[in-house]
């Protein structure tokens, strides 16, 4: 049995393994400019975050349908229940869908198909979180929010992601204002290849709860100390960080620094078709190369409960901690 944990940063839509992809691009027409999965999985050879997200961007495009976006979060959320994950937050970028000219209501009634029936059928409870697209103006992040009037019971909360450096957070100060006036819960990344003064950004002009990657805070010691007090959560991405080149070598992240540090650090796959694995791997790797003992997986898992948006269901939240707490650790399994 692998750990009980949550998953607090994942991409829907970084979830797309090539054989589903091959199958929706079949299923809606569209042709891939691949001849079959193992020519797209040699396209993942990443030197940095642009140079994915060009692959993310074009992939998405076979959804096209509600039950496509169904089909993509059954088959995430199968995996993570099979990996342990017991909750899960999940991402998704509208404003990449609605420009191919496809509705809000198409994506969001899809994914709840799948989301809708998630406890029941995996195990896992979910919530959704819409992120913003940094790239794009703070006008295309505003009218998004404003389609997403019809939608707000199904999304906790607000993110912002895609190309970070020359995106600051100050660009999305009005949005994250009138998003926090709707009672949404408020993430961002920042520091993943933007500077420390972005996380500083995302906390003072957002009002984020949370730091999606961060890593980059290492690189302000007085920062590290705020984040700290102030226990804000930090959504690490260990094998992402590997692939789209945020540290050399796994052997090299700074995990075991951050959490000697005091910050309080949960680890997630943010991308897992692309990235070489989902949570459940990402602590496998974490816990061989980084050598990480029982008590830090096990407080990594009990971080992954506490810096969720469980507030509605605390008795969600208890049961969750009670079974990091009782796990008894086997050879191999994470
Ligand atoms: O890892 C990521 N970083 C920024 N934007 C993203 N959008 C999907 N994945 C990512
Ligand atoms: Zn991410």
């Amino acid at each position: 049995m692998p750990l009980p944990k949550a998953e607090l940063h994942l991409h829907v839509e970084g979830t797309l393994e090539p054989e589903l992809a091959f199958e929706l691009a079949a299923r809606n027409g569209v042709t891939l400019p691949y001849a079959d999965t193992e020519e797209l999985r040699a396209a993942y050879r990443f030197k940095d975050l642009q140079s994915f997200l060009n692959l993310y961007y074009e992939l998405m495009t076979v959804l096209r349908t509600e039950q496509d976006f169904a089909d993509l979060a059954d088959a995430y959320l199968a995996r993570a229940a099979a990996q342990g994950v017991r909750h899960a937050e999940i991402f998704f970028d509208p404003q990449a869908h609605i420009a191919r000219g496809l509705s809000l209501g198409t994506v969001v009634e899809g994914l709840w198909r799948a989301l809708g029936g998630s406890e029941r059928n995996h195990g896992v409870s979910t919530r959704l979180i819409m992120c913003f697209l940094r790239d794009e103006s703070a006008d295309s992040a505003l009218e998004t929010l404003q389609a997403a009037t019809p939608y707000l019971d199904r999304i906790t909360g607000i993110g912002l992601d895609s190309a970070e450096v020359g995106h600051p957070p100050a660009k999305f100060r009005e949005v994250y204002r009138a998003a926090a006036e709707l009672g949404l819960r408020r993430v961002a990344h920042a520091g993943e290849e933007g500077p420390p003064a972005y996380i500083t950004e995302a906390l003072d002009l957002l009002g984020v709860e949370r730091v999606d990657h961060g890593l980059r805070c290492l690189e302000d010691p007085a920062l590290v100390e705020r984040l700290v007090r102030e226990r804000i959560p930090l959504t690490l991405c260990p094998l992402s960080n590997v692939r789209l080149r945020a540290v050399e070598t796994l052997a090299d992240h700074p995990l075991p620094a951050m959490l000697d540090a005091g910050l309080l650090c949960t680890v997630n796959s943010d991308d897992p078709a692309y990235f070489g694995g989902y949570v459940g791997d990402n602590f496998r790797a974490v816990r061989e190369t980084l050598g990480l003992g029982e008590d830090r997986l096990r407080e990594l898992a009990r971080n992954s409960f506490l810096a969720s948006f469980l507030e509605d269901d605390e008795e969600r939240r208890a049961r969750c901690l009670a079974e990091v707490d009782a796990y008894v650790f086997a050879d191999a399994v994470s």
